[in-house]
């Protein structure tokens, strides 16, 4: 069972050549639930492959059977990796992802890729990415989260390191707060994942 599941995480693994690989990263805000409609919409775009890379507290929003690529979490890292000729699964999703969009980015996660933290796949992901290839991240979070001081420091922060916020936007939240916070649009995530689909060679369309 282990072996062909292992085997199956390599093979999922592969690029196909003409394809432009993308990596959906999810983490742990209510706007997770929006994953199947992102994931879907995403797979409408021409030559364009998904594969997610979830956090464990991302889990709590959205159905994984309503998701129809492969979702990739911490027990498939040690699964993979049982002796040092193996490969190393956040290392191969770096190698195969053209380009990163955390949608959406919690205040947790959000805190630790400011600071460089690596405690789970998703974090391992980002800490090793290829800044020349584009990372999108949409932040999530309530009102309150979104207002307190260190949240713009440590979005100016990713934007230093090159990254490409994909701004929220004010909306009645689910817990009742009306504010920003809310996670941008899938259409809107999806449209600026297009324009980097058209330039693949020039680099960064969001200079
Ligand atoms: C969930 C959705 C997309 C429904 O329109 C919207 O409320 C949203 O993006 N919320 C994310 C903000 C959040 O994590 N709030 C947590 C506590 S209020």
């Amino acid at each position: 069972q282990t072996e062909n599941h292992v085997s199956s995480l390599k093979t999922d693994l592969v690029k196909s050549c003409g394809t432009f690989c993308v990596l959906v990263g999810v983490t742990g805000s209510v706007a997770a639930l929006k994953l199947p409609l992102l994931v879907s919409q995403l797979l409408q775009l021409p030559g364009v492959d998904v594969r997610v890379v979830t956090t464990e507290h991302a889990k709590h929003f959205y159905n994984p059977a309503e998701v129809p690529v492969r979702i990739y979490s911490e027990k498939d890292e040690w699964e993979l990796w049982t002796q040092r000729s193996d490969p190393v699964l956040h290392i191969e999703l770096r190698r195969w992802a053209d380009l990163f969009v955390i949608a959406p980015l919690d205040a947790n996660t959000l805190g630790k890729i400011a600071n460089g933290i690596c405690d789970n796949l998703l974090t391992c992901v980002v800490r090793a990415w290829d800044i020349s290839r584009p990372f999108l991240f949409c932040p999530a979070m309530n009102t309150a989260m979104w207002q307190h001081p260190i949240t713009a420091q440590q979005v100016s922060r990713l934007k230093e390191f090159g990254y490409v916020e994909i701004p929220c936007i004010a909306k009645k939240l689910v817990c009742g707060d009306e504010g920003k916070g809310a996670m941008a649009e899938v259409s809107t995530i999806v449209s600026v994942v297009k324009e980097y689909l058209q330039k693949p060679d020039e680099g960064n369309p969001h200079p």
